[in-house]
């Protein structure tokens, strides 16, 4: 299969966005369905996201909305200055406040007691704190953030790759979510299966979120 690094999917990504015109918040909403898709919606029904301000961010945003459409008990996190937020974010942001969905927001040390509270009371953390687009070592609040997350006995979904994991490399940038199991979108990333990438990632589903043939050619083609 196909192995890509982060460069060669946002090329991909802005060759469907900018070359094709699929909006990116359409890629982001396919991503979110395959996510849930991938989740045994019989057996879950308390869940906890962790989402970044970035398109992985988003992708949690989105899924949270979808879940509390199906009536599952979501709890909603933020980590991260929202005013960064990507565009995607930002629009799935909205649309929760406007459905009003209550975003927790972890700003200092005193935020993450909320985030214990709702992981005890949770059956499934979604990961969504970065994607490929983590860029430096996780530190301060986000790194506080994951060490709960891995000790909580909840399933861990992490979306598109466990946060803390170089799509590039597989090296762990000082900390890592060790997910249960990783939905990765369209094309697999090099970093799931490279150095700790699969002990990080636990099982790897690779879902195609309707990324046209042509423009994955074109990203790979161009490395
Ligand atoms: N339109 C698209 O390009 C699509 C993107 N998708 C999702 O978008 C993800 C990539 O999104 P982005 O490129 O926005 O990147 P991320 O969402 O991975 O995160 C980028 C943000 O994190 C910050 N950051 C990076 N490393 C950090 C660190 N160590 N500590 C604190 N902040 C840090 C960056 O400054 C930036 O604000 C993919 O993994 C995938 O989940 C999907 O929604 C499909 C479509
Ligand atoms: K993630």
């Amino acid at each position: 299969m196909e192995k890509v690094t982060s460069k060669q999917m946002n090329l991909i990504d802005s060759f469907c966005i900018k070359a094709i015109g699929i909006p990116g918040i359409v890629l982001m909403e396919n991503a979110a369905l395959k996510v849930i898709k991938n989740i045994d919606l019989n057996s879950y029904n308390n869940f906890t996201i962790v989402a970044g301000v970035g398109n992985n961010g988003g992708d949690g945003l989105a899924i949270g909305r979808h879940l509390s459409v199906l009536g599952k008990n979501v709890n909603v996190f933020v980590i991260g200055n929202v005013r960064h937020g990507s565009k995607d974010f930002v629009t799935n942001y909205s649309i929760l406040r406007n459905m009003n969905i209550h975003i927790h927001h972890i700003l200092e040390r005193e935020d993450l007691k909320h985030l214990q509270k709702s992981v005890r009371s949770s059956e499934m953390v979604i990961d969504a704190i970065f994607g490929t687009g983590l860029s430096r070592n996780i530190e301060g609040l986000f790194e506080r953030t994951i060490s709960i997350i891995n000790k909580s006995d909840n399933f861990i979904l992490s979306v598109d790759i466990p946060s803390g994991l170089s799509s590039d490399t597989g090296e762990i940038l000082n900390t890592c979510i060790k997910a249960d199991k990783t939905v990765t979108f369209q094309l697999l990333k090099k970093g799931l299966v490279e150095n700790s990438g699969e002990k990080y990632a636990g099982e790897i589903v690779v879902e195609p979120i309707g990324m046209p043939k042509i423009a994955i050619e074109k990203g790979l083609r161009n490395f």
